[in-house]
């Protein structure tokens, strides 16, 4: 018997991106290409500025490249019209953004019930309680963003972007606001997510040890990828020589 080699849940193939206009353009992604297997986490590392919120936002769909190809599940989301993209984004990926994007007048129940709704889901508000509580938030259900601090924002975000059961979640850095005894929270919630329900994560992270719980890690530097993905048959094998 022949072992099929599933699809990556996500595909890049030689993509460039250039942001900007004139004096302030910046070759941000150079020739990117990533190969991530459905139910993988991985760890998007580099430094400042090398560009990996905006392979984030690459791989939601949310920046149109300008060459190349971005496949979700199959799907070319590079020549989604952005109701399309949005639509597929709504179905299939859950999204913590760096600033959060809360909406400032609602509360937070309120907040991560928003998406459960837009999908007709009669048990929106239960399901956003839960995953309120989930993130340490059970007793700030009617809090307004404004009325939260910076850590309790983005964990009304990461509920948010856990409600609707997405396939992928992609986050940008997390953890990066909490405590290191939340953010370990936040994580085992997370990875909990990827071995319970097959989640996919892509987490941008300039914390070693969220890197480090990733099943892999995958170096951005001035806007290149030299990772990628490494075979099935290799993935668990360690070979050491003498
Ligand atoms: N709209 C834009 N116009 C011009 N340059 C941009 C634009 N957006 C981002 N850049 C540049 O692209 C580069 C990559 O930015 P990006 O936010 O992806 O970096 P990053 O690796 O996520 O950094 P950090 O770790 O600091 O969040 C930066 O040098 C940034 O100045």
């Amino acid at each position: 018997m022949t072992e099929q080699k599933s699809l990556p849940i996500i595909s890049l193939e030689n993509v460039d991106l250039t942001l900007g206009q004139a004096v302030s353009a910046v070759h941000v992604l150079k020739n990117v290409s990533l190969d991530i297997e459905a139910g993988q986490s991985v760890g998007i590392v580099g430094p400042s500025g090398s560009g990996k919120s905006t392979l984030l936002m690459v791989l939601a769909g949310l920046e149109k490249v300008d060459r190349g190809e971005v496949r979700i599940a199959g799907h070319n989301i590079s020549t989604m019209t952005e109701d399309q993209a949005a639509a597929f984004r709504g179905a299939n990926i859950g999204i913590v953004f760096q600033s959060f994007h809360l909406i400032p007048n609602m509360t937070a129940l309120e907040n991560v019930a928003v998406p459960l709704e837009l999908a007709g889901r009669k048990d929106a508000f239960a399901v956003a309680e839960r995953e309120l509580h989930a993130v340490g938030l059970g007793e700030r259900l009617t809090h307004y963003p404004s009325e939260l601090s910076g850590g309790e924002q983005q964990r009304v975000a990461i509920a948010r972007a856990l409600a609707p059961s997405p396939k992928i979640l992609i986050a940008d850095e997390p953890t990066g606001n909490l405590d290191t005894a939340t953010g370990k929270q936040i994580a085992d919630l997370l990875f909990a997510k990827q071995r319970e329900n097959g989640l996919t994560l892509v987490l941008v992270t300039h914390d070693p040890a969220l890197a480090a719980r990733c099943d892999r890690e995958v170096p951005v530097r001035s806007g290149r990828i030299e990772e990628r993905a490494v075979p099935d048959s290799l993935q668990h094998t360690v070979t050491i020589s003498a």
